[in-house]
């Protein structure tokens, strides 16, 4: 049986994930930062996001609105540019991936509008 019930709202959401991780093209933000590989990330990062612990969310159907979807999304960005110096490969991708992900976020929101 289909483990998750896909409603209009479930489906936008897995659409535009997916249109953002398109733009994560050395999945940097594909999954939890390893506090094995980083050991001192937790104590600078209180809130740690990926776009795999987003994809649980919208499956288990843990966001309310897109605004919710949209903190998760705004918290791995800032999460990387606050971890990482400015003159970094990492903080850049995220300056990068803010870019990449207003315009797609603008755009999803007229289509939550839409299907209310
Ligand atoms: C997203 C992010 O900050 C990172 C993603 N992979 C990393 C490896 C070392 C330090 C930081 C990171």
């Amino acid at each position: 049986a289909l483990e998750v019930q896909l409603t209009p709202f479930n489906i936008l959401l897995r659409a535009v994930l997916s249109q953002l991780q398109e733009k994560d093209q050395y999945s940097i933000f594909a999954q939890p930062v390893s506090a094995k590989e980083v050991p001192d990330y937790l104590d600078h990062i209180k809130d740690p996001m990926d776009f795999s612990s987003m994809r649980k969310r919208i499956d288990a159907h843990d966001y309310r609105s897109l605004e919710e979807f949209e903190a998760d999304f705004d918290l791995i960005i800032f999460n990387c540019m606050k971890y990482n110096a400015k003159d970094t490969f990492f903080y850049r991708a995220a300056q990068r991936m803010q870019d990449h992900g207003g315009a797609i976020l603008r755009r999803a929101r007229r289509e939550a509008d839409r299907i209310g």
